[in-house]
């Protein structure tokens, strides 16, 4: 028994939050309201087609093979040995290469979409396995921080054992993240690339000390603690170098008063944290003059999205 219709709602997201490469990651909604992520529409059809629309749709691959929407539905339809024709609608709304998890947004969004259509044949772990096989394939490596808060919201940590992927934690309910995207591109597989192999012994001591503190002091609830392990030992080092400005700018919104500071993914989009409003406000304000490079970038002052993906009505 199928629906007719069904459209899937996929929020941004931030991986990493500085203290935990590729094992943390949050999803995020702009507060005034907005909607920041792709929509995906699955609907009956004699064969499977794909339709791309969207402010980004013409950054998409133009071989539609390669668009990862349809590398999930064949994907879908391997696992599930079945072929499963299909209209597939891509609203692609997130900017790509921008360090808010626009390929996952594409891969959970439709994923979800494919399995709720097909009365759910997987549960959600074998679902968000596919989801990170997907992620994958673009950014070279199985990667689960912008796939699992995506799909689950919340700020996830990835646990990746004892088929536990990955689990909620809590986060800070007052905590606004104010979100630049400078408009430029940074291709995650090359931002991955550049990182050392291996890290001095030292590195990964503090490295092991950041994100057990970190994790600690979001139980505890105590968010200058939490803010203080903030620090980004594996990948800002390598990375600052791909985004203009992000130094200086970071020195300043600290200087403002931003509890922390760091790079969304792979970038280019810097996050900081406000406690209050105002000072996100403030933060938004300095950001949109300072950081952000053309037309194509934005500002978005935001909290973590606990719902994660979610069915929408259609538009
Ligand atoms: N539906 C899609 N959404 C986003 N990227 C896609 C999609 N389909 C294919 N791609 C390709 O995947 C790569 C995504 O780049 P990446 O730097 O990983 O972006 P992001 O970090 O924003 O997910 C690009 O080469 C892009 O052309
Ligand atoms: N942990 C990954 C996250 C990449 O996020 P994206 O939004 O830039 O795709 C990494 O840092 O490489």
């Amino acid at each position: 028994m199928t629906k007719e219709q069904i459209t899937i709602y996929a929020p941004a997201s931030m991986a990493n939050i500085c203290v935990g490469f590729d094992i943390l990651g949050a999803a995020i909604s702009p507060i005034d309201g907005q909607l920041l992520g792709d929509y995906i529409t699955v609907a009956s059809a004699k064969q499977f087609n794909l339709t791309n629309k969207g402010l980004f749709a013409t950054k998409l691959p133009k071989d539609p093979k390669l668009n990862i929407v349809y590398q999930c539905w064949e994907y879908f339809c391997q696992t599930l040995g079945q072929s499963l024709p299909v209209a597939i609608t891509l609203e692609k709304n997130m900017p790509i290469g921008s360090g808010l998890g626009s390929s996952a947004c594409s891969v959970v969004g439709t994923l979800m979409a494919l399995n709720e259509f097909f009365a759910n044949p997987f549960d959600s772990t074998q679902l968000l396995r596919m989801m990170g096989e997907l992620e994958g394939r673009i950014s070279g490596s199985v990667h689960y921080d912008n796939v699992a808060p995506c799909y689950l919201g919340g700020m996830q940590l990835i646990l990746n054992e004892m088929d536990i992927i990955s689990q909620t934690i809590p986060h800070f309910a007052n905590w606004y993240w104010v979100l630049a995207y400078p408009g430029i591109n940074v291709s995650t597989a090359e931002a991955r690339a550049i990182l050392p192999a291996h890290y001095q012994k030292q590195v990964c001591v503090d490295h092991s000390r950041h994100v057990g503190g970190f994790i600690h002091a979001c139980y505890r609830q105590q968010p200058q603690l939490a803010a203080a392990f903030m620090q980004d030992l594996i990948a800002e080092p390598y990375r600052q170098q791909l985004l203009p400005g992000f130094t200086s700018a970071k020195q300043t919104l600290l200087k403002l008063g931003a509890l922390a500071c760091g790079i969304s993914g792979s970038g280019p989009t810097l996050f900081a944290i406000a406690e209050d409003v105002t000072l996100a406000k403030q933060c938004a304000s300095w950001l949109a003059t300072h950081y952000i490079q053309n037309n194509a970038g934005f500002v978005h002052i935001a909290k973590i999205d606990i719902q994660g993906a979610r069915r929408i009505e259609p538009k």
